[in-house]
């Protein structure tokens, strides 16, 4: 069978899709608590499930190590994510986080960590409904334990981890086809550094062109132009989160910000996450907002590189400066913060700067799914208010 666990999850099949008697929201519903699974699903015998703490600085260096060596490469196998442990405490610790849904898997003798999933709780939009969510991510075998169907286990029992804190719906990114994205977007590239990209094979100097001409090209201000450009601060937390619960209400799928969930995610925090805003020079009002975070990988196979030091567009909010130029002082700031690159989903209204401002189309694909929720139609990026990390 083409997906032999996927066809049993509560999650829009192939065969549904166009089915337009099947109704928008819930798959199926709620269990009542005492119906939900106990105790833990069963894995093969060598192995037994972990909790992980990652407030312990033991644990997050074994899930760091775990994710460095095993983690997602690009299908060229030229770059493999790197997320730093401080990075890691970060995702993983927002307010309202359960332990019990950061799930490790040992091998009973070594006490070695061989697989890992997480769930963090989170409310999201869909449409006029805030849903009580979990949001999936860093599932990870190593790579000695691939294909044999320990992903399933791992899901089923985050999902029954995340039944007994009563919520039944989650989201979560996959570069990989599963039943059935609500949408899929495209990564795009922008080079800060064209010279590392050519030397590690990622970019080619274009026809006709010179490694000059091309540093040239690629080339930005010293600092960013807008007036009132500035580092987010504490202080800055009601406006921001104004701002952006008003822009993101726009779209189709967003997530259901808070001035807590505001300032866990989108405070300064070094070499994680960056925000920056615009706050009119004669008005003092917070007109415009732009983020981004700071996710590594590891480069295999160069002699000279080891790692890529890459930004990722996070939430940018334009209501008075215009995006393409909010967007050009964030890149100004990643080249100033000496970055390699500068990435982008085509999600939210990021289509309208892409190609001005010199990025790349990437041929990988994120694809983005609900579980237990049913999209009406799939959605178009441009529909799409949420980032995941
Ligand atoms: C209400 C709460 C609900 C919470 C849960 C919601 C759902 C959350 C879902 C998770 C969201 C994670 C999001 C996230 O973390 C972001 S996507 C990143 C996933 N991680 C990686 O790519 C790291 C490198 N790869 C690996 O570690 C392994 O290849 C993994 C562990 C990926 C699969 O291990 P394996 O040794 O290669 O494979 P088997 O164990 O033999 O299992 C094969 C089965 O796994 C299905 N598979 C493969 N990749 C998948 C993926 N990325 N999502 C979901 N399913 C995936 C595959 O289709 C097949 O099922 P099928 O036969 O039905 O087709
Ligand atoms: C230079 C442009 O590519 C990347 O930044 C990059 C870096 N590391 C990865 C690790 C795993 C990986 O697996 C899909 C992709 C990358 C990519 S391209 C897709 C992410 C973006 N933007």
């Amino acid at each position: 069978k083409r997906h032999a666990f996927w066809e049993t999850q509560p999650v829009g099949q192939f065969k549904d899709v166009g089915d337009s008697s099947l109704r928008e929201g819930p798959i199926e519903p709620p269990t009542p608590l005492s119906e939900v699974k106990p105790e833990p699903y069963n894995l093969p015998s060598p192995y037994e499930w972990a909790t992980c703490d990652m407030e312990s600085e033991e644990t997050c260096n074994e899930v760091y190590t775990l994710l460095m060596n095993n983690y997602v490469e690009d299908d060229e196998n030229m770059f493999r994510f790197n997320y730093s442990k401080e990075f890691l405490s970060w995702a993983l610790r927002p307010p309202g986080y359960f332990k019990s849904w950061h799930i490790g898997v040992r091998a009973k003798v070594s006490k070695k960590l061989v697989a890992f999933i997480t769930g963090i709780p989170a409310r999201i939009r869909v449409r006029d409904e805030v849903v009580k969510m979990a949001e999936i991510n860093f599932l990870c075998v190593h790579k000695k334990l691939r294909s044999k169907r320990l992903a399933p286990v791992m899901i089923k029992e985050v999902t029954r981890r995340v039944h007994l804190e009563n919520i039944w719906q989650a989201a979560y990114t996959a570069g990989v086809v599963l039943p059935t994205p609500i949408t899929t977007c495209q990564y795009w590239h922008r080079s800060l550094n064209p010279k590392k990209l050519i030397d590690v094979g990622f970019s080619r100097l274009g026809a006709r062109m010179t490694m000059s001409r091309t540093v040239k090209l690629y080339k930005l201000p010293d600092s960013p132009v807008t007036p009132g450009f500035r580092k987010m601060e504490l202080r800055d937390v009601p406006a921001v989160t104004r701002l952006l619960r008003n822009y993101l209400s726009q779209f189709v799928v967003a997530p259901d910000f808070d001035e807590d969930d505001v300032q866990h995610w989108l405070l300064p925090f070094e070499s994680v996450v960056d925000s920056y805003l615009v706050e009119s020079p004669e008005t003092h009002e917070i007109t415009d907002f732009c983020s981004f975070y700071t996710l590594p990988s590891s480069i295999l196979g160069n002699q000279t590189y080891s790692t890529l030091k890459a930004a990722y567009s996070y939430y940018n909010v334009a209501t008075k400066t215009p995006l393409l130029q909010l967007m050009n002082d964030a890149l100004i700031v990643a080249k100033q913060k000496d970055f390699d690159v500068f990435n982008a989903l085509d999600v939210m209204e990021n289509e309208s700067f892409l190609k001005e401002l010199k990025f790349g189309p990437g041929d990988g694909q994120l694809h983005y799914y609900l579980y237990n929720y049913r999209i009406r139609n799939e959605l178009k990026p441009s529909e799409l208010g949420l980032v995941l990390l």
